[in-house]
């Protein structure tokens, strides 16, 4: 029988026949392909084993800050997601693990879900993954929203947007019954600013960038940074077709609430990155494994 160690490719093998199965793969070392014939049990056995081998060689692929990323998003859609439900799909890294997760539940649970994208990479996710892709203007109403986050503090405040995603991401979640986070413990910190140092993300309409930049500025203090493309010259235009200025601010401790307010009635603010008091739980992984949940302080 062919060694399972090095037989990678399961994924793609197919089972042919009905009683006896013949099952044909593909070795990952020389890439040849190979059939052989094995009474069903057996058979049956031999997939199972080969697919904890596969699984265990992706996880040990994975830094420790991807393994910490993978156990908070699988953790949080184990005990969050149930049959028949409307889930909002965040943005960014983090997330791909979690709709990874949703995509394995679906098919061995054949769990009825519609996903509401929160950006055109979670839309794309949702249909790589095939899932039922959703809209707002279809479901209004979400029972879960899921997402990661570039900081949480200890009242659950967030900054959001590194990803460029924060006024969908903000809808989205505003929309749902539940938010839940999920990120690694290089984002959980006491006083927002601790941890994420390249500011708020705060999306403008592209005409008003410099007299919003100068009234934060004048207002608060700090220092407003247009976000520049990396493969693009000039700026970095959102998925609204806006522009991001992230907001360097001084490292006090601040009334979020209060300043989130304040920075929206400013004209030509379409929105922040600041989520406060949206988060219902943060699931925080560690490389370990673990995950701690993260409820409010107070
Ligand atoms: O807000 C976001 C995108 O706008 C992301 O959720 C945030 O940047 C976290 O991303 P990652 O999971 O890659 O750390």
């Amino acid at each position: 029988m062919a060694n399972i160690s090095w037989w990678w490719k399961v994924k793609g093998c197919e089972v042919l026949g009905r009683r006896t199965k013949i099952f044909r793969g593909c070795s990952f070392s020389n890439r040849e392909y190979f059939s052989i014939k094995l009474p069903r049990p057996r058979l049956i056995r031999w997939i199972s084993e080969a697919y904890k081998d596969v699984e265990l060689r992706r996880n040990m692929a994975l830094t420790p800050v991807e393994s910490a990323k993978k156990a908070a998003a699988c953790l949080a859609v184990d005990d969050y997601v149930k049959d028949n439900k409307i889930i909002g799909i965040g943005s960014g890294s983090t997330i791909v693990y979690a709709v990874e997760r949703l995509s394995e539940r679906v098919q061995q649970e054949n769990l009825k879900l519609v996903c509401i994208p929160t950006s055109f990479q979670a839309r794309q996710l949702i249909l790589q993954h095939n899932l039922t892709l959703g809209d707002l203007e279809t479901n209004p109403s979400i029972d879960l929203a899921i997402d990661g986050a570039d900081e949480v503090d200890n009242d659950l405040t967030l900054i959001k947007g590194g990803g460029g995603c924060l006024t969908q991401e903000k809808i989205v979640a505003s929309c749902a019954k539940e938010f839940i986070v999920i990120c690694d413990q290089g984002k959980d910190s006491m006083i927002l600013g601790e941890k994420y140092k390249k500011g708020i993300p705060i999306e403008v309409i592209p005409m008003a960038y410099v007299p919003i930049r100068n009234k934060i500025f004048s207002r608060y203090g700090g220092e407003l940074i247009l976000r520049m493309g990396k493969a693009k010259a000039g700026p970095v235009v959102t998925d609204n077709g806006n522009f991001i200025l992230d907001w360097q601010f001084p490292q006090v401790s601040l009334d979020w609430d209060h300043i989130n307010k304040e920075l929206k009635m400013i004209p030509g603010v379409v929105e922040t990155g600041l989520f406060v008091g949206m988060a219902t739980k943060v699931f925080i992984g560690r490389s370990d494994g673990t995950v701690k949940e993260k409820l409010k302080s107070r």
